[in-house]
C-alpha cells in the first residue's frame, strides 16, 4: 500500500471483456490465431473489445463513505467486484488495506446448498475469523437477520429478502475495515432497510470505510461523504454528493429529452414555462382528450424550476378536447429522476367532479405544496375520462417537466404529502 492513508486506491483501472458474436467465433479465436502464428501469418481477431470500465481512478480514506451512482450498465457492480477482488482489472491497479466485507449481487458468497448457519461460518472464516470468534457473534448475527428457524434450512429455500438479511448481518459482524454494499438493501423491506442504515451509521462512527452503490439520491446525500458518478464505464464526477446528484439528474433529464423544456423558455419571459410535450401514447385526433403543453410556475405564474421546502408549485396544463367528453378525469404523478414513482393522484381520487367538456382547448392547474426532501422531481401528466366508474387514460406525458426542492436542514425524507388542489378547467378557445 502506498504511503497515503487511503484504504482503497483505484488507479487508472479498466475492465475489458472479449465479446464474441457466436460460440463458433469463440472457438475460432481459440484455434485459428495459434495456427496462423505457426504458419507465420498476421494475427486475426474474432471478437470485439467491450470496455465495462475505462481509466477509473479514486481513493477512499478510512472512515469515509463514498456513494456510487450511475445508470444501469454504467459499471458500478464491476467496480465493486474489482475492489473486492472477485474480478481482476484488465488495466491499472487496485490496492485495498484491511478486511473487506461485501454485499455484492444477491446472495453472492453464499452456497445455496448449505444452511444459513453453515454459510455464516463459511463466510466469516473466509474473512479470517476463527470458529470461537464466530461462535461468540453468532447470536447477534441471528438476532439482526431475524430469520428464525430458517437459519438451519438450505439457503436455496430462502426468499431474496432473507438472503440479504443474513448476508448483511454477517457482513457487519466480522469487524470489517471496508464495507461494500451493492444495492442489496433495496431488496429488504422498509423496516429492515432502516435497521441497516442505522447500522451503517454505527460503522461510520467506528471508522469503517463504506462504498455504497445506490439508485436512491436521498440515501446518497444522507449517508455519503462524497459521491462518484459513473457513465458508460467512465468516471464523470467525483465530489460533493449534492453536486454529483445534480450532475446525474441533469444527465438523466437530458437523456430523456428534457432539454426541450429549457429550449422552449425565453430567458426574460414571464409567461409560464412551457414544456414541449412528448407524445407518449402516440395520441392523435382520434384520442378524445390530449395534453398540449405543461408549465411549472410559482403562485404568481412565473416560470419556476426550483421550489423552497414546503413552497407552492403550480402545474399548468393545456389540453385539447377533440369530442364531447362527458366525464373528464385528470391525473398527475411525481417520480424521482431515476423513474421511481413517488406519488400520484387523479381528480376522481380527490372526489373532484368535473363538468362535461365540449371540443376546444382548456387550461387547468394543479397546485402542490412541497414539504419534500431536497431533491429533483419529475412531473408526469395523464388525461382521460371516467367510463363505467373507472379512469380510462387517453394520453400521458411521462416527462412533463421537473423541479428541484431546496433542501432544508432536518427537513427529513419520506413519503410525499403534496396536499394537491385542483383548479377546474376553463376554456381558452373552441
Ligand atoms: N462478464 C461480462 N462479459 C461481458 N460484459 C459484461 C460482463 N459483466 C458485465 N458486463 C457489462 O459491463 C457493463 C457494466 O456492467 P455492471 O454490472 O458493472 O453495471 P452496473 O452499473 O452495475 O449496472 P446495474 O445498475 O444494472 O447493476 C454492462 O454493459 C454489462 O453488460
Amino acid at each position: 500500500m502506498s504511503s497515503d492513508a487511503s484504504v482503497i486506491r483505484v488507479d487508472r483501472v479498466g475492465k475489458h471483456y472479449l465479446m464474441f458474436d457466436s460460440p463458433r467465433a469463440r472457438l475460432k479465436q481459440f484455434v485459428v490465431p495459434r495456427l496462423r502464428r505457426i504458419l507465420g501469418l498476421p494475427d486475426k481477431r474474432y471478437y470485439s473489445d467491450f470496455h465495462a470500465l475505462t481509466d477509473v481512478s479514486f481513493h477512499v480514506a478510512p472512515g469515509e463513505t463514498v456513494g456510487i451512482i450511475g445508470r444501469n450498465g454504467s459499471g458500478k457492480s464491476t467496480l465493486l467486484q474489482l475492489i473486492c477482488g472477485t474480478l481482476t482489472p484488465t488495466t491499472g491497479k487496485i490496492e485495498t488495506n484491511g478486511r473487506i466485507a461485501a454485499l455484492l449481487e444477491l446472495g453472492s458468497g453464499f452456497n445455496p446448498e448449505f444452511t444459513g448457519r453453515e454459510n455464516v461460518y463459511l463466510n466469516a472464516a473466509v474473512l479470517g475469523l476463527g470458529a470461537k470468534e464466530i461462535d461468540a457473534r453468532f447470536d447477534d448475527i441471528l438476532r439482526f437477520a431475524d430469520i428464525g428457524d430458517f437459519i438451519d434450512q438450505p439457503i436455496k429455500t430462502y426468499s431474496s429478502g432473507m438472503v440479504v438479511r443474513l448476508a448483511f448481518a454477517t457482513a457487519i459482524h466480522v469487524d470489517p475495515d471496508i464495507l461494500v454494499v451493492d444495492e442489496a438493501l433495496a431488496v429488504g423491506d422498509a423496516a429492515f432497510q432502516q435497521k441497516c442504515l442505522d447500522r451503517i451509521r454505527q460503522l461510520q462512527r467506528r471508522g469503517v470505510a463504506i462504498l455504497l452503490v445506490t439508485h436512491s439520491t436521498n440515501a446518497l446525500i444522507e449517508y455519503c461523504d462524497r459521491a462518484i458518478f459513473l457513465k458508460k464505464g467512465t468516471l464523470v464526477m467525483d465530489g460533493d454528493c449534492r453536486d454529483v446528484v445534480k450532475a446525474y439528474a441533469d444527465d438523466l433529464v437530458l437523456d430523456e429529452g428534457g432539454e426541450l423544456l429549457d429550449l422552449a423558455v425565453e430567458p426574460e419571459c414571464h409567461e409560464p414555462q412551457v414544456a414541449v410535450v412528448v407524445d407518449d401514447d402516440a395520441a392523435s385526433v382520434s384520442v378524445p382528450i390530449m395534453v398540449e403543453s405543461v408549465a411549472l410556475t410559482d403562485p404568481s405564474n412565473r416560470p419556476c424550476s426550483t421550489v423552497a421546502f414546503s413552497g407552492i408549485l403550480r402545474v399548468r396544463v393545456s389540453v385539447r378536447v377533440n369530442g364531447v367528453v362527458p366525464e373528464p378525469c385528470f391525473g398527475i404523478q411525481l417520480s424521482s429522476v431515476d423513474g421511481i414513482s413517488l406519488w400520484s393522484v387523479t381528480t376522481q381520487m380527490m372526489g373532484v367532479q368535473l363538468p362535461a367538456l365540449d371540443p376546444g382547448v382548456y387550461h387547468y392547474e394543479w397546485e402542490l405544496r412541497t414539504p419534500f426532501s431536497g431533491n429533483r422531481y419529475v412531473v408526469a401528466i395523464g388525461v382521460g375520462q371516467i367510463m363505467n366508474g373507472e379512469y380510462r387514460r387517453a394520453h400521458r406525458v411521462s416527462y412533463a417537466g421537473h423541479f428541484d426542492v431546496l433542501s432544508q436542514p432536518h427537513s427529513g425524507a419520506g413519503w410525499l404529502a403534496p396536499s394537491p388542489v385542483f383548479h377546474v378547467p376553463r376554456v381558452v378557445n373552441s
